[in-house]
């Protein structure tokens, strides 16, 4: 019966949801997403792809369950992947040409993949250790917003053990963003090696969260980011981060490929910010 009620709103609904602007859009948004995470959390019922037998309640839960593990096997193995595809790409050595050099040191290399897609590698040196940027950038990714005017909000949808995430990330529409406002869907996966912190991504998709009305849907490819210890300076790391983005909408190329950088500078300095007040905060106490 509810479904058929929601089902008949969403009919009724859809033409006028077509001719929404600005707040009605965001406020749809959010209603679009809690919905989501109700579903995930299991307080609505499931689609129906997902065959349940209601009179058999054991057989009911055991099946959800197995369709989770397989789930969660899915996203764990596809986290791994777009690492590993990301460290190919950052790691070629052939085809990379300067795009901005920094007057503080900071340097984004771009190269052209096949299919004709522009790629960017930064690389920094950040005042925290990797430890410190994998707490900040991946296990409390949720406050980024706090610290980063470019994004609204990013929620994880989904943890996957203590490596493996499904976020939902959306981008400011303002700060300096030639682009609009965009959201990604994405896989999120990090690893240790020798003291190094690997974090990588690749969009995926969730049928509970369909692209939103009002907000393009972009795409990552496999990206990455690299944390090393520098030698003598343990407390200190050299970022490096691969962006390798599909902004998606009808914008002219040589405008997406100016703005990619730009955020990836824009994203390096917040950063700075938070870990400059992080150690302020430190010497207080
Ligand atoms: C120019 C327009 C289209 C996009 C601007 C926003 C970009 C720069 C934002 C939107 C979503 C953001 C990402 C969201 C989540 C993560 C995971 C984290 O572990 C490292 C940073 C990283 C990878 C962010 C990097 C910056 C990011 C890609």
């Amino acid at each position: 019966m509810l479904r058929a009620v929601l089902k008949l709103c969403c009919g009724i609904t859809y033409p006028h949801l077509r001719s929404m602007t600005g707040l009605q859009r965001a406020a749809l948004a959010a209603f679009g997403l809690e919905l989501a995470h109700l579903q995930m959390q299991g307080q609505m019922p499931l689609p129906t792809w997902i065959p349940l037998r209601r009179t058999e309640k054991t057989e009911a839960v055991e099946q959800r369950t197995s369709a989770l593990v397989d789930e969660d096997v899915f996203y764990l193995k596809q986290g791994e992947t777009a690492l590993e595809e990301a460290l190919k790409i950052v790691e070629s050595e052939d085809g990379w040409q300067l795009e901005t050099a920094e007057r503080n040191g900071d340097v984004i290399y771009s190269k052209v993949l096949s299919g004709n897609r522009k790629v960017f590698r930064l690389e920094a040196e950040l005042n925290a250790s990797p430890e410190e940027l994998h707490e900040i950038l991946f296990f409390r990714l949720e406050e980024m917003h706090e610290w980063n005017p470019g994004i609204r909000r990013i929620k994880v949808l989904k943890h996957v053990g203590r490596n493996t995430l499904v976020t939902h990330e959306v981008s400011s529409e303002t700060a300096g963003n030639l682009i609009g406002q965009r959201d990604f869907l994405s896989v999120r996966h990090s690893s240790t090696r020798e003291s190094r912190v690997y974090l990588g991504g690749v969009s995926t998709r969730l049928e509970s969260l369909p692209p939103l009305p009002g907000i393009v849907r972009a795409e990552n490819g496999p990206t990455c980011i690299i944390l090393y210890p520098l030698q003598d300076r343990p407390d200190r790391s050299r970022f490096v981060w691969l962006l390798n983005m599909d902004a998606k909408g009808w914008l002219p190329q040589s405008l997406v490929n100016k703005a990619l950088p730009r955020a990836q500078v824009d994203f390096t300095k917040h950063l700075r910010h938070r870990l400059a007040a992080q150690n302020s905060d430190n010497n207080r106490y």
